[in-house]
């Protein structure tokens, strides 16, 4: 061990059962002595060879717990994290949050006893705000680094610092092969340089695992196809008339694509003769909730084949016992960020190689599988090689408070693994300063820039929240909840028997003039009226229960941070007093006036037609059919929410604003903008 060459051994409980059958079962040793001479381990390996699951055991079962400290493994998806911890956890017959434990955004399952933790990579690196050093850790794996998550990516780095200060900790990197190389370099100390007496020679080391658990079988389509949703619901329908039995995971690009293909397949399974197999069907996408998401790993009866439609993110990682077939339609909404009109949007755009084999992946972990590409071969062959980094396409503002609050003070020079445009990195600091998070000389401003970077919100929202305790706005209540809410990501509504009309009426009936955010509070404060128990009254009104249990918790933890700053509620606040003035100002405006502190870069103008344009006139904008202003109509808005679907931008959670409020709260930005 690096830390005490003494130390006991701890073993692995006698229940532990060695998965023999795993490749990386027979690579161990040669792992485990890697990871004790390298401080960094680069494994390569296909898809379902063992390297999430077991890696972290053969670190734990050779001690590397032993001196108290902790092994963390990363994960770019939270869907990833609780999955595999309750893998690991049943493996190793312990209990979830006992021994093995996970966290992720708003939910920590571990205890004093956590020894192997499971996270996101985005909390992780939250973590080194208040431990830089990451010191409680003595291995800390990033699964899926190929991914190029924007996290991960900055963590690779963060750790490349950390690991020039520690000579105790071990750093393992799982990648697909062709980053393989390129992660090592990252790492190596320069030509001559030695980090703890090692040089480039010895500093790190690539291990690759050969083989998978069982066979997957590729097909591809012979002529491609121009909608790629209706086949996949063919090659659904085709398999289980004609293949053999076993679960479907289908990978389309977006909810409504998902929702599209229920839809679809549903009128199809209503046709269908009762003597034969059923279909069930299940949605997976990110905005659910998590209890909804594990509904994926529940079994059907015998009769029954389960039918997942899933975006990428059960892309990597996830093993769902019972898939024999996927299918791939060789498409994914990726975030991308248009720096100069300030819009991050989602668009749809081919796979890479690399993704397209994850997907592949996922049928053969428990039983030989098939892949259905719903593309031809020769598609298959041009595609990129990898995705291209998160962190080159994205809003780069929450990555750059983090690094400052963490004292990289020079955010445009610092060891990227690949570095962003610096139009994204100029945009980012210019949103930042007019958020007042940093000061003329790109310092974090003490207490509003530290705070924000510590919320763990967007910065827009951190900003508003932060400011609603103002005695000017003294709506820290309602801005507390509104931020819960905003976290469902749209999932507050649900229609639970497929009624479109029911659900509309039910968003009528809590809808306010005003827009989305009071709209959502108004749920919020008629759900805990209701009783948080009643099931039935949610149903009834079509809301999401879950999402709503969920929503109160988060808000219990947000007000906790605020606690801990000194922030108070202010006493003129009563969230049952919807006309309470201050200086003659309502609450709900107010309300809208505090979120203008934070949203004002994301404001828009209502055309005739109903469409929206933004500030400069030059993007058209669509209210999303779950807002307010969908039939409704309004003068200036801003929006917290923006996405594209099908070359149509959408905005989701509007609220009416003044015009003027702009230039009141965000002076300088706008006379950024118009100085351009
Ligand atoms: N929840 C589960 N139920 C049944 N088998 C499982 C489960 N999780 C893992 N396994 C088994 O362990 C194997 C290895 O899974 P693991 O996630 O460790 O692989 P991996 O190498 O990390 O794959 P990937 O790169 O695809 O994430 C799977 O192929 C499967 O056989």
């Amino acid at each position: 061990m690096a830390d005490n060459e003494e130390t006991e051994v701890i073993l692995i409980p006698a229940l532990y059962k060695p998965p023999a059958l795993l490749p990386v079962a027979q690579l161990k040793d040669q792992l485990l002595y890697t990871i004790e001479t390298y401080p960094v381990t680069i494994v390569v390996g296909e898809t379902g060879s063992g390297k999430t699951t077991q890696i972290p055991k053969f670190l734990l079962e050779a001690g590397w717990c032993s001196t108290g400290k902790q092994i963390a493994i990363t994960q770019p998806r939270r869907i990833a994290v609780t999955s595999v911890a309750a893998r690991v956890a049943e493996e190793l017959d312990v209990s979830l949050g006992q021994q093995i434990g996970y966290s992720i955004r708003f939910e920590d399952v571990t205890s004093v006893n956590t020894q192997v933790k499971f996270v996101t990579d985005g909390l992780l690196l939250r973590e080194m705000l208040v431990d830089p050093l990451l010191s409680r850790y003595s291995v800390i794996m990033v699964d899926e680094a190929h991914e190029r998550s924007l996290s991960s990516d900055i963590l690779l780095s963060l750790l490349k610092k950390v690991l020039r200060k520690r000579d105790d900790l071990r750093v393992v990197v799982s990648s697909a092969t062709l980053e393989a190389e390129r992660f090592l370099s990252f790492f190596n100390p320069d030509e001559g340089e030695k980090i703890h007496g090692k040089s480039k020679e010895d500093f790190g080391c690539i291990i690759g695992i050969e083989g998978r658990t069982y066979p997957v079988e590729i097909q591809y389509l012979l002529e491609p196809t121009n909608n790629y949703v209706e086949t996949a619901v063919d090659t659904v329908l085709s398999i289980h008339e004609s293949e053999g039995e076993g679960d479907i995971l289908v990978f389309l690009t977006g909810r409504e694509e998902i929702d599209e293909a229920i839809d679809m397949l549903g009128d199809h399974i209503e046709e269908m003769s009762s003597s034969q197999q059923k279909i069930m069907t299940l949605p997976l996408y990110a905005g659910l909730p998590t209890e909804d998401q594990n509904a994926i790993f529940a079994k059907p009866s015998p009769q029954t084949r389960k039918v997942i439609f899933s975006t990428n993110i059960a892309e990597a990682s996830l093993t769902i016992d019972g898939i024999v077939f996927v299918l791939d339609s060789g498409y994914v909404k990726l975030r991308n960020y248009n720096a100069t009109l300030g819009i991050e949007n989602l668009a749809v755009v081919p796979v890479s190689k690399a993704s397209a084999t994850q997907r592949a992946g996922r049928a053969g972990r428990t039983q030989p599988g098939k892949c259905f590409r719903l593309y031809t071969e020769s598609i298959f062959t041009s595609l990129e090689e990898s995705t291209f980094p998160e962190l080159a396409r994205s809003n780069l503002a929450p990555v750059i408070l983090q690094l400052l609050n963490l004292g990289i003070t020079n955010v445009i020079r610092f060891d990227y693994l690949s570095p962003p445009p610096s139009s994204l990195v100029t945009r980012a600091l210019d949103l930042l300063y007019s958020l007042g998070a940093l000061d003329t000389h790109a310092r974090l401003t003490k207490p509003l820039g530290t705070r924000m970077a510590e919320l763990p919100l967007e910065p827009q929202l951190s900003r508003a929240l932060l400011r609603a305790a103002d005695p000017e706005f003294g709506c820290l209540s309602e801005m507390l909840t509104i931020a819960a809410m905003m976290t469902l990501q749209g999932n507050a509504f649900v229609s639970h028997d497929g009624g479109k009309k029911q659900l509309d009426a039910a968003r009528r009936r809590f809808a306010v003039a005003e827009g989305d955010h009071l709209t959502l509070y108004n749920v919020y404060e008629a759900f805990v009226k209701a009783g948080m128990g009643n099931t039935g009254w949610c149903r009834e009104n079509c809301l999401n229960h879950k999402a709503l249990v969920k929503a109160v918790s988060v808000r219990k933890q947000l007000a906790a941070y605020l606690d801990r700053f000194g922030v108070k509620e202010n006493v003129l606040t009563s969230s049952s007093s919807g006309v309470l003035r201050v200086g003659g100002t309502p609450l709900a405006e107010r309300v809208r006036r505090c979120l203008t502190t934070g949203f004002f870069a994301h404001a828009a103008r209502m055309k005739s037609d109903g469409s929206f344009t933004t500030v400069d006139g030059k993007t058209t904008l669509w209210a999303h059919p779950s807002s307010v202003f969908f039939t409704r109509k309004a003068g200036w808005v801003l929006y917290t929410e923006i996405m594209e679907t099908r070359g149509k931008v959408y905005i989701r959670d509007l609220s009416t604003v003044d015009m003027d409020w702009l230039t009141e709260y965000a002076p300088e930005y706008y006379k950024i903008r118009n100085g351009r």
